[in-house]
């Protein structure tokens, strides 16, 4: 019962997130045929909400394997966790990862022309980015079938990673040191 509960405010959560996503879309869509003379700073605005939406998926995604590591294989806790990581995954932290990619690079390219110490580095560091994101969805496959062995102190240690790479990260693209 409580399983089920649980499983039906996911869904509701999973339908309101494709919509707006679709809005998101949309509207991306829409400003390349409107093309207006600040598309830069539209693109930048959009840029920054994949960001905030993938962070959100990348901060909390350990956090859920902490508690998912402690509870019993076939527990209701542990079948509730594996639907909450698989829909975080798949609707929010996937499409949030390719968009904060598309305008990403749209914006390195139009204005800085792939240009400045800054942005190699930012780059190479939203790569690492990336890795650990697919390896957190490794994970999430792996807890589906109960196979995982890591502690969650583990899990705790793991859940730094995005929070330091993000600092770094907003530092070069602010500041600009070099
Ligand atoms: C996926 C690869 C990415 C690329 C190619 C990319 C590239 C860029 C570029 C070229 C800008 C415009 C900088 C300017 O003109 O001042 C920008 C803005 C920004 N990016 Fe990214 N970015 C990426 C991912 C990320 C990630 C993962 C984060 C955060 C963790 C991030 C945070 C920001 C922020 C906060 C701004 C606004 C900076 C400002 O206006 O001062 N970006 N990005």
């Amino acid at each position: 019962m409580e399983k089920q509960t649980d499983t039906s405010a996911s869904s509701y959560a999973g339908k309101r997130a494709h919509l707006a996503m679709v809005f998101f879309v949309l509207l991306a869509a829409g400003l390349f045929v409107w093309r207006p003379d600040n598309l830069y700073l539209w693109i930048k605005a959009l840029h920054i909400v994949a960001v905030i939406s993938w962070m959100a998926g990348l901060f909390y995604l350990p956090r859920l394997f902490i508690y998912h590591a402690d509870a019993e294989p076939g527990s209701v806790q542990s079948e509730t966790f594996k639907v909450m990581e698989h829909r975080l995954l798949r609707i929010i932290m996937n499409p949030a990862m390719m968009l904060t990619w598309i305008f990403g690079l749209y914006l390195a390219w139009s204005v800085h022309g792939f240009q400045g110490g800054w942005l190699h580095a930012k780059i190479g560091l939203v790569v690492a980015l990336t890795a650990v994101h697919i390896f957190f969805g490794r994970a999430v496959r792996v807890f589906a079938r109960d196979g995982n062995r890591h502690s969650a102190r583990y899990w705790r240690f793991m859940n730094e990673a995005p929070t330091l790479l993000m600092i770094v990260i907003v530092i070069l693209v602010v500041v600009k040191p070099f």
